[in-house]
């Protein structure tokens, strides 16, 4: 038993010694969460004119309640703070109206998850804790049982539908009419108020002139960020999740100046503190406990536009539409060929359900995600010309590097299995 123990006793005592290096290693972060892209930040530095300008819009359910249901449409450039706005509005607003007496609620629904009319209704149902039925109802039915409800209780509604141009897209317009009709005729209607988040008022160029011509009038623009503001971001943010001591302002004004929409960058606040997350992440794992501008430079090497774009695109994809895109990366790797057939690609995609513990879809399914990232210019895909046995469609990646996209996306699939997304 000594012996064993003894044997037993070296690992450990090497086991022991990695995790007492591991631990003694200095932290860069003191809350690696508050720099997560779904922290909702206390403050939103540079974006208090936007927040006023909701402020004025929402005002009659602090005044006149129930006087009108509005609607208003929040549009910018990726990563400008459009879903920060909304939720940091949605929660102090409610906040302050509760202490005047008023019963406002808020809910915000991602329409790239929640992608048809039912769903997005059954969704606010559930944030505003609505007992609905899981089943057997219309979304007419389930709509008119919100609305009951809240006029039943005397309390009004901010609903926010984020990307809302992939509702708009999926749904069609006569779904979007349903939820942004702008008629205040009944009084009941009046009980729900709406904020759309769109990347460009064009991509909504389908509305009828009425329902576009009345969200225009209620637009709230978000301008990309300039390379100062997004100092200021960055080192309100650095503040909250990083020790002192761990950056300084060259490494913030270095990340400012790449990102900054004047000095060339796309202005994108997600980009910028990805990547002093990404560099606070490498200085950390080399036992330093400062980032340097090199960690900054591989940073920005690590999180190509491209790729962030991409991984900004498929946040909240199905989990499904990521197995093929990685079935699609590791392929591509796999073969070194710049193009896989469908059918090769399904085949991965059912080696790779499988490694993550994943039921495969039938192929017409495995089709549409295909077309789906096909439409959303997440690969590009074209049909076979003649001289090919049957006619296959072919598809690629226009951009790489292929190991870091293969890294993110497993990262992102074991995260979304996690949760059980
Ligand atoms: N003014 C700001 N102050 C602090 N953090 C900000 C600010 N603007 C954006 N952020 C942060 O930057 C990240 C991106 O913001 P957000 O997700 O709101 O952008 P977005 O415009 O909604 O992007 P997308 O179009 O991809 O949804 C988030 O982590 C958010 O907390």
């Amino acid at each position: 038993m000594s012996e064993s123990f003894g044997v037993a006793s070296l690992e450990n005592k090497n086991t022991w010694k990695i995790i007492e290096e591991e631990l003694e290693k200095p932290s860069i972060f003191k809350s690696r969460e508050s720099l997560s892209p779904e922290y909702i930040p206390d403050q939103l530095p540079h974006r208090e004119k936007e927040l006023r300008e909701l402020t004025s819009y929402f005002k009659h359910l602090v005044t006149t309640p129930g006087s009108i249901s509005q609607r208003v449409l929040i549009t910018g450039r990726v990563g400008t703070g459009k879903t920060a706005l909304a939720k940091v509005f949605g929660r102090d607003f409610t906040r302050l109206a509760t202490e005047k007496g008023y019963k406002v609620r808020y809910a915000h629904v991602n329409c790239h998850r929640n992608r048809t009319l039912y769903n997005v209704i059954a969704d606010i149902g559930r944030q505003l804790d609505v007992p609905v039925p899981s089943r057997g109802l219309s979304s007419k039915e389930m709509y008119d049982l919100i609305l009951n409800y809240l006029d039943e209780r005397d309390e009004y509604a901010i609903i926010t539908l984020d990307e809302f141009h992939y509702f708009a897209n999926i749904s069609g317009p006569d779904a979007v009419y349903f939820i942004v009709r702008t008629y205040d005729a009944e009084e009941l209607f009046r009980r729900l108020n709406f904020i759309f988040i769109a990347i460009d008022p064009v991509k909504l160029g389908f509305l009828d002139p009425t329902t576009e011509g009345y969200l225009l009038r209620h637009l709230v623009k978000l301008n990309p960020y300039t390379s100062q503001q997004l100092f200021d971001i960055l080192k309100y943010r650095a503040e909250d999740s990083m020790y002192e001591g761990s950056y300084d302002d060259e490494v913030l004004r270095f990340i400012a100046d790449f990102e900054g929409w004047d000095k060339g960058g796309g202005g994108n606040a997600r980009h910028a503190l990805e990547i002093l997350h990404v560099a606070g992440s490498s200085a950390e794992a080399d036992g330093r406990s400062r980032i340097t501008i090199e960690d900054v430079r591989k940073a920005i090497m690590n999180t190509s536009r491209e790729i962030l774009s991409v991984s900004e695109a498929i946040r909240d994809s199905p989990i499904h539409e990521l197995l093929i895109l990685l079935s699609i990366v590791k392929l591509l790797r796999k073969t070194g060929r710049s193009e896989l057939k469908m059918g090769e690609v399904e085949e991965e995609y059912n080696a790779v359900c499988e490694f993550y513990g994943e039921v495969p879809r039938r192929h017409t399914q495995v089709y549409e995600y295909v077309m789906n990232l096909s439409r959303t210019g997440i690969v590009q895909t074209r049909s076979s010309g003649k001289g090919q046995r049957g006619r296959s469609t072919l598809i690629t990646l226009p951009y790489g590097p292929l190991d870091v996209l293969e890294k993110y996306l497993d990262e992102l699939i074991r995260k979304k299995i996690q949760l059980g997304l």
